[in-house]
């Protein structure tokens, strides 16, 4: 089931912003970006070529769930991605829930890293193919309100052979506020080097 569609917990501005993006889609120069619970892909076979320790992802892989989408609806990481290709950008509307508080009534960090580095890396994944995060850069700005609608716009800055350098930033809807920017390094795997 596709997770990045509206449902009961979206705002009426997590709602606004959908469809806004869905309208922007129509003449294609957009694409909703679906994204799944634990739907495996050709990608997760391709990925199972670089982690040789086959018996880890069997026994596990069954159970394995993409973190931001295991919360129950509208406590975690409610979000939904579009992409540009012309303009190689993605951008991510983000409503964080009840259940990612870090400061009383703000954002935890480590949520506010996630949705950053699931956006730099789906950026990435577009771009580049099967990638992994090297480094990543965050300059958090301001505190982002616990169940609030954010915008996240991330770009491929440049690419040097296997390493593609991209950046981001967080915005309130009405763009007044910057609550975080980042930059990344995500570097494209090389079946001929294991990682582990
Ligand atoms: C919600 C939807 C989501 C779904 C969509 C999500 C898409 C997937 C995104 C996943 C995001 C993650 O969470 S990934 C999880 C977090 N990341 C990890 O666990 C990665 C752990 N690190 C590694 O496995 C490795 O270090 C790699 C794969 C990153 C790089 O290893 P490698 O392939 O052997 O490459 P290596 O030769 O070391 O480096 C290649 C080049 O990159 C440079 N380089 C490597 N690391 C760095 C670094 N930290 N800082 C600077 N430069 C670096 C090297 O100097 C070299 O430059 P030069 O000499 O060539 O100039």
């Amino acid at each position: 089931m596709d997770l990045s569609l509206p449902n009961p917990s979206w705002s009426k501005d997590m709602r606004l912003l959908f469809d806004q993006f869905m309208k922007k889609s129509e003449d294609g120069s957009w694409k909703h970006l679906p994204s799944y619970k634990n739907k495996f892909s050709r990608r997760i076979e391709d990925i199972k070529v670089f982690f040789p320790d086959a018996k880890l992802i069997k026994e596990k892989i069954s159970q394995a769930q993409l973190f931001p989408r295991n919360f129950e609806e509208g406590l975690g990481f409610e979000y939904a991605m579009f992409h540009n290709h012309a303009e190689d950008r993605t951008v991510c509307i983000f409503q964080g829930g009840p259940y990612l508080q870090g400061a009383p009534g703000f954002l935890h960090g480590g949520a506010i890293a996630t949705m950053i580095d699931s956006t730099l890396g789906m950026t990435a994944l577009i771009a580049g193919g099967i990638v992994m995060t090297a480094n990543l850069n965050i300059n958090f700005k301001r505190p982002i309100p616990l169940c609030s609608v954010v915008v996240i716009n991330s770009q491929v800055d440049k690419v040097e052979g296997r390493k593609l350098f991209l950046s981001c930033n967080i915005r309130s809807v009405d763009e007044q506020t910057l609550y975080s920017e980042a930059t990344s390094l995500f570097v494209k795997l090389d079946p001929e080097k294991s990682l582990t």
